[in-house]
């Protein structure tokens, strides 16, 4: 029997993979829009959430990431980041999630009057005020925030510089991101090396556009300490006649060092990394213990959440409380924050509540 939306809803989680500007509530949207003069597809509420997903359901990446246009457009103020960042974190909260790591890509938003300092300090503001306002209803989230830069121009430098003044404010890393065919992760090396040097911890979109070359350079060149997505990896792993599974020396590489993949389901099904849920790659790779852990991307653009993440998967290939609690305690092993912390979050919240699950 497979899980629902709702039980799943009520279990601790931790989510690792979610933009901020792919995560917007349809009706913030049309008030932003209609406070700036933006012109939107639609300005009902239901089918402008209908109009994301149907336009971020184009078969590849580069069309997907087209739906952006007008989420950043109306993010480029403090008041309007501030709310973006504070309903991010109710939202998050309100779906049972515990501990998350939000991304946004700070030289996106200077469009109007801001500098990245201001739109790094308003996006913090507003998650410390949602986890806040949540934790007084009772639900209790940790946000950090990574910062990305976007590999296809030439700020990451800067971005990464950003990075490390803020990671003692509730930034807590780095990771770059935009079309992958044709803007290799070594474009910015030196940004990655600079974040090496500074003891700084940093994840790279990669194996989601392009397959392995991209894997291979995010992890041996810039030395990426997670992936996002990571699902190609699956191109270097062979079938024999009786279907047994070969990995090649860079899967093995990934499964043996416990590379955590930041897999995000719904997110392949509109670019076109997979086919379906159900011949989603997550299937292989859990079965063959890589570090997989289980993200929502963008929650508007798949109309998503962590939940709804987890509902399809239980229900495409049968898992229950221990495969969640799986997917759930990696996703923490593999955050950014310090370990005492992310121990403290295991063992008092995450591990208490599904023993509950398991044995009820
Ligand atoms: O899945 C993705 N792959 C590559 N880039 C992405 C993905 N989702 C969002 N982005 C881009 C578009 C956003 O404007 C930017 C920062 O969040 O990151
Ligand atoms: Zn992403």
């Amino acid at each position: 029997m497979s899980l629902s939306i709702e039980e799943i809803r009520q279990a601790p989680k931790a989510l690792l993979h979610d933009h901020l500007d792919g995560g917007l509530r349809p009706a913030t949207v049309i008030e932003l829009a209609e406070g700036i003069g933006h012109e939107l597809p639609t300005t009902d509420v239901t089918a402008l959430g209908q109009w994301f997903v149907d336009a971020a359901n184009s078969g590849s990446l580069e069309r997907y990431l087209e739906t952006f246009a007008h989420t950043v457009a109306v993010m480029q103020t403090a008041e309007s980041l501030h709310r973006v960042a504070y309903e991010c974190a109710r939202d998050l909260a309100d779906d049972g999630v515990v501990y998350a790591e939000v991304r946004f890509a700070p030289e996106l938003h200077t469009e109007a009057e801001l500098g990245l300092d201001e739109v790094v300090e308003s996006v913090l503001a507003g998650f410390a005020a949602g986890c806040a306002d949540a934790a007084r209803e009772g639900h209790q989230i940790r946000v950090g925030a990574l910062l990305t830069a976007m590999r296809h121009a030439a700020r990451s430098m800067e971005i990464a510089e950003l990075a490390v003044r803020y990671r003692d404010s509730g930034v807590v890393g780095f990771d770059i991101a935009g079309a992958e065919a044709g803007f290799p992760p070594t474009r910015h090396l030196d940004a990655f090396e600079y974040l090496q040097r500074e003891n700084s911890r940093f994840t790279i979109h990669a194996g989601e556009g392009f397959g392995l070359p991209s894997i291979w350079q995010a992890l041996q060149w810039c030395g990426a300490h997670r992936l996002g997505h990571g699902v190609r990896i699956v191109d270097d792993i062979s079938f024999g006649d009786d279907a047994t599974p070969t990995l090649g020396r860079l899967a093995h590489y990934v499964r043996d060092t416990r590379v955590p993949l930041e897999l995000c389901p719904s997110s392949n099904l509109q670019t076109g990394a997979a086919d379906s849920i159900t011949e989603h790659p997550i299937g292989l790779l859990t079965k063959l213990r890589f570090r997989v852990t289980v993200n929502t991307d963008n929650r508007l653009m798949s109309g998503t959440s962590l939940s709804r993440e987890m509902a399809l998967l239980s229900d495409a290939f049968g898992y229950g409380w221990p495969e969640l609690r799986w997917f759930t305690i990696n996703a923490m092993k593999s955050s950014f924050i310090r370990f005492d912390e992310r121990l403290a979050i295991i063992d008092d919240v995450i591990k208490p509540a599904y023993t509950k699950l398991i044995g009820g």
